[in-house]
């Protein structure tokens, strides 16, 4: 395995992946997804913290990069995020749109790089309300 299956953690990762296959998405219903590379094109995905700040209703897609045996590839990712002191919640809006109420706490990004680290897969549910 190129990259063990995980979600982004900051806002926005752009993505430029080079003409070989690797990166591939979770869907719920199909399993694990390619996603093709195109000369054309960025990789946009939504990380952890938009999916906190969008209280839960845009979701943060499970990918991983499996490893090509015989050819090389290379990716360059670029992760869009605040400061690390900047403190993260759900928007109001989203949160009065959405009848479930706050479905997570407020924290720093700091706070949340942190308890990522040491709880890789599980720090959404451990922030969740
Ligand atoms: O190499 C890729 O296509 C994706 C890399 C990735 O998922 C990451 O750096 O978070
Ligand atoms: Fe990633």
């Amino acid at each position: 395995m190129g990259l063990a299956p995980h979600t982004d953690t900051f806002l926005l990762t752009i993505l430029h992946q080079s003409q070989t296959t690797g990166l591939q998405i979770f869907k719920e219903g199909s399993g694990w997804v390619p996603v093709h590379p195109d000369p054309s094109a960025l990789v946009v995905n939504i990380g952890d913290l938009f999916h906190i700040i969008s209280n839960a209703r845009f979701p943060c897609v499970v990918h991983r990069v499996t490893v090509n045996r015989t050819h090389q590839r290379y990716s360059v990712a670029y992760f869009h995020g605040p400061p690390v002191d900047y403190v993260v919640s759900p928007f109001s809006t989203t949160v009065l749109d959405n009848k479930s109420g706050v479905r997570f706490r407020a924290v720093t990004v700091k706070e949340y790089i942190a308890i990522k680290a040491r709880n890789l897969g599980e720090a959404l549910s451990l922030i969740s309300t």
